[in-house]
Formats: C-alpha cells, sequence, structure tokens
C-alpha cells in the first residue's frame, strides 16, 4: 500500500473558541499505478484532505502514512524532501511562476533539490518532450495558452519522479478539448505506475478515472473501484533516485535576482535612492581625506624635511587634553632649554647639528612700525635651516640688522617694505626692545595664517647681539635638529616625543586641525548615515511589497519543496543585491561628484580635496550590503512564515 490514512481529522480554528472540523475521520488506502478522482460538493473537504497528503498542512490528528512511513514521525527536514521527492503538485490555475521561462518553471524543484544544471536541464527536456512542449522551453507562462500551462505545471511536478501526483482541479480552468488531453497525460502518468489522486467536479473527469471517492461533510460517503489494481504490480524504485541535496547559495542568489530583475524599476529606484547615503558617506571620508593632504602639503612646503623642531611643552598643553589644545597656549612665553636638555637632544642618534633659536609671542608688545603705520606681530622669532627658500615669496632670507616679514602683513602698507628700514618693538624677558632693522624680504604666510597669527624672523646672532646689549641672557627656546635624511629625521621625531619634549608649533597647530577635521569628517559622515537609516527602510518596505506579491509564488515554491530556509534565503538574497546595486550607484555618484568637486576647486586652490581610496569605497560597499541585507531580515522572515496553504489560495 502506497498511502494508508486512518482517521484523518482535521479541524480550522475560526475564532478563539470556536472551530470548524473539515474532516471528521477518514480512512483510505491508496495504491500506485491508481487514478482516483475525488467529488464532492464544495466545501466537503476535498482540498483540505490533498494538503494534508502533501503535506503542506501538518495540524492534523490521525495517520497519512505514506511507503508505511507516517508524516507525522518526519522531521522538518524530512518534510520538505518529502514534498520535493514523493509528492508532485498540480493546481487548476497552474501556479506558474510568471517570470521564468517554461524551461526554468520546470527545473525550479531540481534547483531547490540541489541537482546540478546539466542534469536537470537533461530531466526537463525530456518531461515537456513527453507534454508535448519540447519547443516552447524559452516561453514565458504568458506566452501559453491555458492547456499549455497545464502542461508545464504537470512536468514540474513530475521532474522529480515522484510516487504520488496530487491535482486540485487539473482541468477546471480549461475548455472541453484541452481537459480530455490533460487528463489523457494524466491517464499516461498512472499508467506509469504512479498513484495520481485528483480533486474535481467533472463528470467527465471522474468517469475516466479507475477510482472514485466520493466526500462529504468531511467524511467518505463512496469509494468505487473501476480496476483492481495489483498493490505489487508497480515497482516503485526511483528511476531518478531521491535527491539529499538542497538549494545552493549560487542559486538562491540566482533566484532572487531573477526576481530583483522583474521589478527592475522600482529596484533600480529604490538603490537610486539608497545610493544618496552611500554617495554622501563616501564623499565625506574623502572630502575629510582630501582636506587633510591639502593642509599637511601646506605644512610642509615650506619646512625643511631634514629639520626637527624641538619646542618644550608648556604646562598648559601638557595639561590640555590631546584632542583639541587650546590655541592661546602658543600665546605663553616658551621655556628656555638648559645645556643638559641641549645635549640629552644633541645625543639623539642620526642628529647631525644642532642649531639654536628663539622666539617671543605676545599680542600687543610685539610689532613693526613704518612712516608712523604699525602693525602688531604676534611672534619674532629666529630664523632656522627649518626654513625653506621656497619659502620666501620676495627678497631673501634676513641675516645681520635685517628681518623677515610676512607677505599679509607686508600687504597692510600702501608699498612694499622690502628693502625698506622699519622699527621693530618686541619683549624680549619682559624688556620691551626697539631696533630698526631693514625688511630682507616676505615669506609666504600660510603657517602663521592658520591661526591669524603672523611672524616676523631675524637672525639668532643679531637677537643674542642684542639680548647682551640690554644685559639680558638670552638662551633658546627652540631647537633645531638637522638629520642627513628624511627617514632620519622621522627617527629624531619619534625619539623627542619620547624624550617628552613638543615639535614645532605649526605642526602641532596642524595636528590640532587635523584631528578637528577628522572629527568633522565623521560627523558628517555619521549624519550622511542618517539617510542610510531611511534607505534601509524603504528598502524594508519595497521588500516587504515584494513578499505580498509573492506569497502565491511562495506557496508554490513551498509545495515544490523548498525550505522556510530557502525562502528565507532567496528574499535575504535579494536584498543583499540591492544593497550590492546600492553600493554601485552610490560609488560610481560619488566618483563622478570626486571629479567634478576637484576639478573646480582645483582651479581656486589647486589642489584636489576630495581624496577617495580603496578603503573609503569597501567601507561604502560593505555598509550598503550590511545595511540592505539587515533591512531584508524581516521581509524575508515574513516570507519564510507563509502558510503555504493560505498562500495558495491567493489570486
Ligand atoms: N482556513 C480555513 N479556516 C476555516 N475554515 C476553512 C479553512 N479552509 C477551509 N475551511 C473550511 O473547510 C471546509 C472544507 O474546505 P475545502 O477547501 O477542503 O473544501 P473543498 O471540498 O475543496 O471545496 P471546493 O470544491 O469548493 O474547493 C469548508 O467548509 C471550508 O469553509
Amino acid at each position: 500500500m502506497l498511502l494508508k490514512i486512518r482517521n484523518l481529522k482535521k479541524s480550522y480554528k475560526i475564532s478563539k473558541d470556536n472551530e470548524f472540523i473539515a474532516l471528521k475521520g477518514i480512512d483510505v488506502d491508496f495504491s500506485s499505478g491508481e487514478l482516483v478522482s475525488i467529488i464532492g460538493e464544495s466545501g466537503s473537504g476535498k482540498s483540505t484532505l490533498m494538503n494534508l497528503i502533501g503535506a503542506l498542512d501538518l495540524d492534523y490528528t490521525g495517520e497519512i502514512s505514506v511507503d508505511d512511513v507516517d508524516i507525522k514521525t518526519m522531521n522538518s527536514h524530512q518534510i520538505d524532501n518529502y514534498r520535493k521527492d514523493k509528492i508532485g503538485f498540480v493546481f487548476q490555475s497552474f501556479n506558474l511562476i510568471p517570470h521564468y521561462t517554461v524551461l526554468e518553471n520546470v527545473t525550479i524543484s531540481c534547483i531547490l533539490a540541489g541537482i546540478d544544471k546539466k542534469e536537470r536541464d537533461e530531466r526537463a527536456k525530456a518531461i515537456l518532450k513527453k507534454v508535448g512542449l519540447e519547443n516552447h522551453l524559452s516561453k514565458k507562462p504568458n506566452q501559453l495558452s491555458g492547456g499549455q500551462m497545464q502542461r508545464v505545471a504537470i512536468a514540474r511536478a513530475l521532474i522529480n519522479d515522484p510516487e504520488i501526483l496530487l491535482a486540485d482541479e487539473p482541468t477546471g480552468a480549461l475548455d472541453s478539448e484541452t481537459s480530455e488531453q490533460i487528463l489523457a497525460l494524466i491517464k499516461s502518468i498512472a499508467d506509469e505506475g504512479k498513484l495520481v489522486i485528483m480533486v474535481t467536479h467533472s463528470q467527465s473527469v471522474a468517469a475516466a478515472s479507475d477510482r472514485v471517492v466520493r466526500i462529504a461533510d468531511g467524511l467518505i460517503v463512496e469509494d468505487i473501484s473501476k480496476k483492481e489494481v495489483q498493490p505489487e504490480q508497480w515497482n516503485n524504485a526511483k528511476t531518478q533516485g531521491h535527491s539529499k541535496g538542497k538549494l545552493s547559495f549560487f542559486n538562491s542568489l540566482k533566484m532572487a535576482f531573477k526576481n530583483m530583475k522583474e521589478k527592475k524599476t522600482r529596484n533600480l529606484l529604490v538603490s537610486f535612492g539608497s545610493s544618496i547615503g552611500i554617495m554622501s558617506v563616501v564623499l565625506m571620508l574623502s572630502l575629510g581625506n582630501g582636506i587633510t593632504n591639502y593642509m599637511n602639503n601646506m605644512m610642509q612646503e615650506f619646512v625643511n624635511p631634514l629639520v626637527v623642531e624641538v619646542t618644550k611643552p608648556t604646562e598648559s598643553s601638557q595639561s590640555s587634553s590631546s584632542l583639541a589644545p587650546d590655541p592661546s597656549t602658543f600665546l605663553n612665553e616658551k621655556e628656555v632649554f638648559t645645556q643638559s636638555e641641549i645635549s640629552e637632544l644633541s645625543d639623539i642618534a642620526n642628529v647631525e647639528s644642532v642649531e639654536y633659536g628663539f622666539s617671543t609671542t605676545s599680542m600687543n608688545d610685539n610689532k613693526i612700525v613704518y612712516n608712523d603705520e604699525e602693525q602688531v606681530v604676534t611672534t619674532i622669532a629666529t630664523v632656522s635651516q627649518a626654513m625653506t627658500n621656497s619659502s620666501i615669496s620676495s627678497g631673501t632670507m634676513p641675516s645681520g640688522n635685517e628681518i623677515l616679514i610676512d607677505e599679509g602683513t607686508n600687504e597692510k602698507y600702501a608699498e612694499s617694505l622690502v628693502g625698506k628700514v622699519i622699527t621693530v618693538e618686541f619683549k624680549l624677558n619682559d624688556t620691551l626692545i626697539t631696533k630698526e632693522l631693514t625688511v630682507s624680504g616676505t615669506y609666504h604666510s600660510s603657517n602663521g595664517s592658520i591661526a591669524n597669527l603672523s611672524s616676523a624672523y631675524v637672525d639668532y646672532d643679531l637677537l643674542t647681539k642684542l639680548a647682551q646689549d640690554n644685559d639680558i641672557s638670552l638662551e633658546p627656546n627652540t631647537i633645531y635638529l638637522v638629520a642627513a635624511s628624511e627617514d632620519d629625521a622621522q627617527s629624531v621625531k619619534q625619539a623627542v616625543t619620547d624624550l617628552g619634549y613638543s615639535g614645532s608649533q605649526s605642526e602641532t597647530i596642524a595636528n590640532i586641525f587635523n584631528d578637528m577635521i577628522s572629527t568633522v569628517t565623521l560627523v558628517l559622515a555619521a549624519v550622511s548615515g542618517i539617510s542610510l537609516f531611511v534607505s534601509a527602510i524603504m528598502i524594508l518596505v519595497v521588500l516587504y511589497i515584494s513578499v505580498v506579491e509573492r506569497t502565491k509564488e511562495i506557496g508554490v515554491l513551498r509545495s515544490l519543496g523548498a525550505r522556510k530556509k530557502d525562502i528565507r534565503r532567496i528574499f535575504t538574497g535579494e536584498a543583499f543585491l540591492i544593497g550590492l546595486l546600492t553600493a554601485l550607484i552610490g560609488v560610481t555618484s560619488a566618483f563622478i561628484l570626486q571629479f567634478v568637486i576637484n576639478t573646480v576647486v582645483a582651479q581656486i586652490i589647486g589642489y584636489d580635496v576630495v581624496a577617495m581610496t580603496v578603503q573609503y569605497i569597501i567601507i561604502g560597499v560593505v555598509m550598503s550590503v550590511v545595511v540592505s541585507t539587515i533591512a531584508g531580515l524581516y521581509p524575508a522572515s515574513r516570507a519564510a512564515k507563509v502558510d503555504p496553504v493560505i498562500a495558495l489560495k491567493r489570486d
């Protein structure tokens, strides 16, 4: 006995304490090779019985055994395999997947069973030939007639060589001539040894079957056999073998891709919308990077890379947190170096020579006067090897009784001061010194202008002499360590930091700015991240709609043996692909914008301010895919939970 049903009862819950008993105790046996028609009034319980036999509905009492195995004893994995291998479903409304070709519709249960492409195509073509559709392989269902569609559905049901074919009104939607052809096909399937159970309202279909079982009010009221079937007549050994495989990850992505393609415009629009967030994040990070590069470039342009400037950390800069020291720190008088500190610094490996420097900073006392017009020069400092000639914009470096002023200050005067004698006033250890000096030249003021501070430079010897003249002992408060190579300079810089000294003021200022830029960049990127949240919701909504639209398709796939996991994978796969598409659009737009912004800005400052890196692209892609996939989890789990029986009832 292939199928044994004992005392099968099924009730539907209508409300909390109200249920409807659809099957009231069915006892029946079916054998291989039988063509059975189940007939009965509408609502008598025929479809309910079919769903139970097909294990689409597991909520019943009693026994349904196939090959002496009770469905109730199977775990969910075995149930999925049972649906995939033992049962083939044919529906009244064909239930083909509209965006799949004939061949794809037929091979779908092989794909779900993890059968490789070559074998499944061979099987499908053989069966499609048998049902007379070998010339329609690449057509979509809407290009077929009703009879052809039902043939495809029958081919699909047969491809895994099931033992039982369940057909719910297979001819219900067909005209009488086509019905006869389909019936003949079904008959031939039973003749080959399969158990075919059909629900029908048609007298002629019932008349053509071997056995007619009438159901009324949830009970079998009549069971007429016209043909005696020998239980042992059929060798039920499967010709194709049981499939133990499952839907591969690649195939689930392929199915997801098909789904996605079907709703091209919608998915493209969502991806476009979502890509704005990804684009902004990538662009913001790249902009921050570009500006930082620009700043560093500016800093380094006028600085001799072989020279390491050393100052002593002031108290306030020591105590302030590392992130953003107060720029006013630099207005404090710098501490001078003792002889032992100087020798400690000279002893650092790779230091070739040591140069002394001094700077004095004051917001009010340091100034230059020319033609009675005075300008505050916040810092008077000594020139050193740290300054390169490229920093000079006009004239020369100062020597003897000369002073180098910054371009900005020079421009404040009606005529250029280069070569002119000016009066310089500045405070040296609390003593105000006034001295007439010749302006040797001007330098690019990019460094100082960062914090709107200006500096003027004199020779260290001049400062020493002025100190002596005024009985002031001048100790250096800046030490320049000269290294032989840039690499050496880096190791010297590290050693200086390790000893607890600070670097140059401009470097420290640059670091503060770099930190500020990083913080601002991160904040901006985070703000752009909010749009990612919006895209996540968009993707969630779109996929949710997709689940609702595909409910029937989900039911069909489940009836063909798709596991809940497979359904979840297909929808998560779709979310993943939307994420990839979003990333593609986002990164491409960021690239285009980078080009546009850089072209425009380069004309103004001569530098590419947007500097995209592979790292940012990876961040963008990963973010997009992760956000999208996470957004897809909920719709995917809803899809997995769809009840196949209810789903199949959908129109
Ligand atoms: N989900 C459900 N909830 C409550 N009652 C249900 C549900 N599904 C079916 N029923 C009831 O169970 C009974 C049997 O339904 P079933 O669909 O099996 O009938 P049927 O014989 O196939 O009818 P038809 O020939 O019209 O398709 C009907 O009275 C129906 O109202």
